[in-house]
């Protein structure tokens, strides 16, 4: 399912929380399917509440939120599932599951009743077990596969669930540096080639300005939002951090330690 140039993604002036405390609001974003885009900030301004209220998994405070052209509310769940799928940090409770029964279950939308996989989601399942390095790991169960495989495992089932929109919460958590990479540059192929709009959480401002067509900039109060070297010319990533500590270099595009 891809609708090429769709804007996939549209949000205005949201506010988002818990009960009846706003934790962060003006947030603004919009993207077209193809477009990988980062969600970046310092630790509790509200990247999760963000992925997690983009994802219908807990009410907004204010503002819009279109998905695919239509208001997020207005999709039943089974429509939901066809529209977006979402990684969490959480571990899966089905990790006693094998990791081809796990990115099976991405299919769970099209089956029926009682899960009969069709020739098509067989395909699905074997495409991406290819594109996520995992064909020699199909048969071993998920709880005995190292951070790195169980996160290309959970993208490997959205990526089969084939949905216009993916959101992912810190995928990249846990990872060395090069399978860090590994990851986001698996991202990155599937926003470019398979026309998905992909939104994840991260640390790695580095690699997300390297690597990410959009850049978020959670700070609660403006919230910026654009290309990379847009927001590096703005100069938005130096007002990040206190500047006692750490400072950013826009000739390398990297933060520095301040000695
Ligand atoms: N279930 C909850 N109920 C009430 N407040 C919550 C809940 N979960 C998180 N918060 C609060 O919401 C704020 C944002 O949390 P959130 O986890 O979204 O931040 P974050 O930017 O993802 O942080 P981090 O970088 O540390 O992962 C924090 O102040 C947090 O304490």
């Amino acid at each position: 399912m891809s609708h090429p140039n769709r804007l996939n993604i549209n949000v205005e002036n949201l506010a988002i929380g818990y009960k009846d405390r706003v934790i962060c609001q003006n947030i603004d974003l919009k993207l077209a399917s193809g477009e990988l885009c980062a969600i970046v900030g310092v630790n509790g301004v509200g990247k999760s509440t963000l992925v997690r209220t983009l994802g219908n998994l807990q009410p907004k405070m204010n503002g819009e939120i279109q998905i695919a052209g239509e208001n997020l509310g207005a999709f039943n769940m089974d429509q939901l599932a066809k529209i977006l799928s979402v990684v969490l940090t959480e571990q899966p409770a089905s990790k006693n599951l094998r990791v081809q029964e796990l990115i099976a279950l991405g299919r769970q939308p099209y089956t029926n009743w009682i899960g009969t996989l069709t020739q098509e989601d067989k395909r699905y399942i074997q495409t991406n077990l290819k594109a996520f390095l995992l064909e020699d790991l199909k048969q071993r169960k998920c709880h005995e596969l190292s951070d790195g495989q169980l996160q290309r495992v959970l993208i490997a089932r959205a990526a089969a669930q084939d949905t216009p929109v993916v959101l992912l919460d810190e995928p990249t958590t846990h990872l060395d540096l090069y399978h860090k990479v590994q990851i986001l540059k698996m991202l990155q192929q599937l926003a470019h080639q398979s026309k998905k709009t992909i939104v994840f959480t991260t640390h790695e401002i580095d690699l997300a300005i390297q690597l990410c067509d959009k850049i978020l900039i959670l700070d609660g109060k403006t919230n910026p939002f654009g290309t990379p070297s847009d927001l590096i010319k703005q100069k938005h990533f130096e007002q990040l951090f206190p500047s006692d500590m750490v400072q950013f270099d826009s000739s390398s595009g990297s933060f520095k330690v301040k000695k």
